[in-house]
């Protein structure tokens, strides 16, 4: 077939698609409104099916595969009839009346090899529910439908043409388009290597180490996706949480499950969690402050290492919690006699018993208000079986009631927290002034981030967790998360299944963070983890990527460098500036990427939150419509921002401007920080400096 007869045949395929899905829609008819349940039911099918269908109407697939299944002895079929075009799209459509289908869903398992094939002769295989299934794919086509129309049309396999391995032209294409304020769904163009991650079996801890721009925060929202489809009915989108490091970056990524047809996962920071939890008891601290404390002034290696955030998150705090834990639960079962009258007596044996064997598993506490209640009925029984009638008697049975109740220690996390750090029970090995602050701010109601972790478990095991179980977490930036963190989340599910994804190379806030998974995966027994690699980097071009291994090459600690898809762009270029013409060079580039530069969205990372106000105070004076990220801003708006490094992490811009990476702003402890400013752009990179170049970048590079 000639291209365009071949591009007229699928344009007509696609019509012919869209005529059935539009026709399915028409006569799925309006809401059913009345109580019989069974027709309620019968419409929340009815509305599901008219999502997907609409889901499917604005583009209804974007890849094809031809494949022609071996028979069972392992025969090829001959006749070419055998060989069937499988259309993948983000919702599976059967057509209308008939089983035939006419998408399927890219989660389906026959689906899984449209991304997993990577070429060649040989035949390809997939796991279906009926075992493997093997065949030769023909054709890999990928489509880019807008509007109904087909736009792009690439055959990335043609079975028997020389080239033999999958094309990369149409990810290259995709690849270099512009973004703009929301993370996008990649279902088109998903690589391999995420295929399986997103694929991998639900019940474990599945780890991921990926480097800046390899696809972890989308691989696993689309992840997220796919388990809700393929373990339907076994685990609920309500019962998924996604924790993300701020509420920006939430903003950031909420478009990627809607535009999968996905709804109803939760989303939510650690801190914003842990807050609910605690039934708003304390207040949390304002972040900025940490962020300040640590990003606006250079703090050494010891202060790092001394962090107090460090031996907050640590499993050895955790482990002085469940002594402290321990001996208030061996402290609850009374050890005397209760007498509230004569002749009554209520062993300490009996209420033993009752404690450890009729409440079993319950959280401490709420074993420790059943004994209270299970005592108060014993009286009111004993009162009721020996007939005393006496009002003064049984007033007085009651105040000894209620005084040996009181006596049974009771504790909520804030109180029984603030005894790690005051009084007879503090905690000898914590420093003085580590102690002293924590208790103050406990005192007053306030917790710094470090205190949530155990505070929230302290909770947990005390009053165990009044909503549903979840079925699966999402971890993003999973670096920045203590072992405590991780502990204290595991409390919260019934089984082992959790995604945690991040990359030390970024870990800039190592001040509370991990230096290595072990620390987080040594939490697991090794049966129930999973460990994931992701080293291509797809956000950067080439030129970026190369860059930005350089600053990598200065971190110690088996780091590992990006590897770039092949797709080149213009040099990154280094630039000295005085100081008086920093600003109207900051100006004057930014001006010029607005005008010439064809870009969406455009940021100028400074170094600290005090030189980003500067910036945008001079380029908004200059009639720039900037906007400033600030660390409790709720939402991201693309266009042209100027943003502190260490906010930036996350995000990513068309192109990037560091407004000064001169040595007196990033010194060899700030290598992760630079380094995650210059992962952020995709396809421009700018860096002026100020004085001396930082160490960090000082090879020789391209002049403009
Ligand atoms: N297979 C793919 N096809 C097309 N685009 C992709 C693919 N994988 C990743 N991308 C794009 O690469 C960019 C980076 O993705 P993402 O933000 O998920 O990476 P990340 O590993 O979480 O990055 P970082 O750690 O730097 O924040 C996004 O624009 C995403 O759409």
């Amino acid at each position: 077939m000639s291209d365009k007869s071949l591009q007229q045949w699928e344009q007509e395929r696609l019509d012919s698609t869209l005529r059935d899905i539009e026709e399915q829609i028409r006569t799925i008819g309006p809401r059913y409104t009345g109580d019989d349940f069974t027709e309620q039911m019968l419409d929340l099918q009815r509305e599901e099916r008219k999502r997907r269908l609409e889901i499917a109407r604005k583009e209804p697939y974007f890849g094809r595969m031809d494949f022609q299944e071996l028979s069972q002895d392992g025969r090829k079929p001959d006749a070419p009839e055998h060989v069937q075009a499988l259309y993948i799209g983000k919702a599976g459509v059967a057509k209308n009346g008939s089983n035939e289908l006419l998408v399927i869903d890219w989660r389906a398992p026959a689906a899984s090899m449209f991304y997993s094939f990577t070429g060649g002769d040989d035949p390809a295989v997939y796991d279906s529910p009926d075992g493997e299934v093997t065949g030769y794919v023909h054709l890999k086509r990928n489509f880019m439908i807008r509007g109904a129309e087909i736009v792009r049309l690439v055959d990335s396999y043609v079975r028997g043409q020389e080239e033999g391995a999958v094309s990369d032209e149409f990810l290259l294409y995709r690849l270099g388009e512009n973004k703009d304020n929301k993370l996008r769904d990649i279902v088109s163009t998903i690589q391999g290597e995420q295929d399986r991650i997103i694929r991998a079996e639900r019940s474990k801890a599945l780890f991921i180490q990926g480097v800046a721009g390899s696809g972890k925060t989308t691989v696993a929202l689309h992840r997220l996706a796919f388990l809700l489809y393929q373990y339907e009915g076994r685990i609920r989108a309500e019962r998924m949480m996604i924790f993300a490091p701020n509420r920006m970056f939430l903003d950031y990524i909420s478009g990627v499950l809607p535009e999968l047809g996905v709804g109803d996962i939760g989303q939510t920071t650690f801190s914003d969690w842990a807050v609910e939890l605690l039934e708003h008891d304390i207040k949390l601290a304002d972040p900025s402050d940490t962020m300040a404390y640590w990003f606006e002034e250079h703090r050494t290696s010891e202060e790092l290492e001394q962090a107090s955030g460090r031996w907050k998150g640590s499993i050895a705090f955790k482990e002085t919690i469940d002594e402290r834990l321990n001996e208030l639960q061996a402290s609850i079962v009374p050890t005397a006699e209760f007498i509230p009258l004569d002749g009554f007596r209520l062993s300490p044996e009996t209420m033993r018993e009752w404690y450890d064997t009729d409440y079993g598993e319950e959280a401490i506490m709420v074993k420790r208000d059943r004994l209270a209640s299970r005592i108060k009925r014993w009286l009111e029984s004993e009162l009721k079986h020996r007939g005393v009638a006496d009002k003064k008697k049984r007033s007085a049975a009651l105040a000894k009631l209620n005084s040996f109740v009181k006596r049974i220690p009771s504790f909520t996390a804030v109180g029984l927290y603030i005894t790690l750090f005051k009084g007879k029970q503090a905690l000898t090995q914590v420093p003085k002034p580590i102690a002293k602050a924590t208790a103050e701010r406990m005192a007053a109601g306030i917790a710094a981030a470090e205190d949530l972790a155990p505070l929230a478990y302290i909770h947990l095991r005390l009053y165990g967790l009044k909503v549903p179980a979840f079925d699966h977490i999402v971890i993003d930036e999973a670096q920045d998360y203590s072992p405590f963190q991780l502990e204290t989340l595991r409390l919260c599910q019934r089984t082992t299944s959790m995604t945690v994804l991040g990359d030390l190379q970024q870990g800039i806030h190592s001040y509370a963070g991990i230096q290595n998974w072990n620390e987080l995966m040594g939490l697991f027994a090794e049966k129930d983890t999973g460990f994931f690699e992701l080293n291509r980097s797809y956000r950067s071009t080439m030129e970026i990527i190369d860059f930005a291994n350089i600053i990598l090459s200065g971190m110690t600690g088996g780091v590992k460098p990006a590897v770039p898809v092949f797709r080149s762009g213009d040099p990154v270029v280094t630039e000295p500036v005085t100081d008086e013409h920093w600003l109207p060079k900051l100006h004057a580039t930014v001006s010029e990427w607005l005008q010439d530069g064809g870009y969406d969205t455009i940021s100028v990372i400074g170094r600290t939150a005090r030189e980003c106000e500067e910036i945008h105070q001079y380029l908004t004076a200059q009639g720039l419509a900037a906007s400033l990220v600030q660390s409790k801003q709720p939402t991201y708006g693309g266009g042209l921002t100027v943003v502190p490094v260490y906010l930036s992490k996350g995000l990513e811009f068309d192109a990037v401007l560091i407004a000064d990476a001169g040595s007196d702003n990033y010194d060899k402890l700030d290598a992760k920080l630079l380094y995650v400013g210059c992962t952020r752009a995709l396809h421009k990179l700018k860096l002026l400096y100020r004085g001396s170049k930082s160490t960090l970048i000082d090879r020789e590079q391209p002049q403009e």
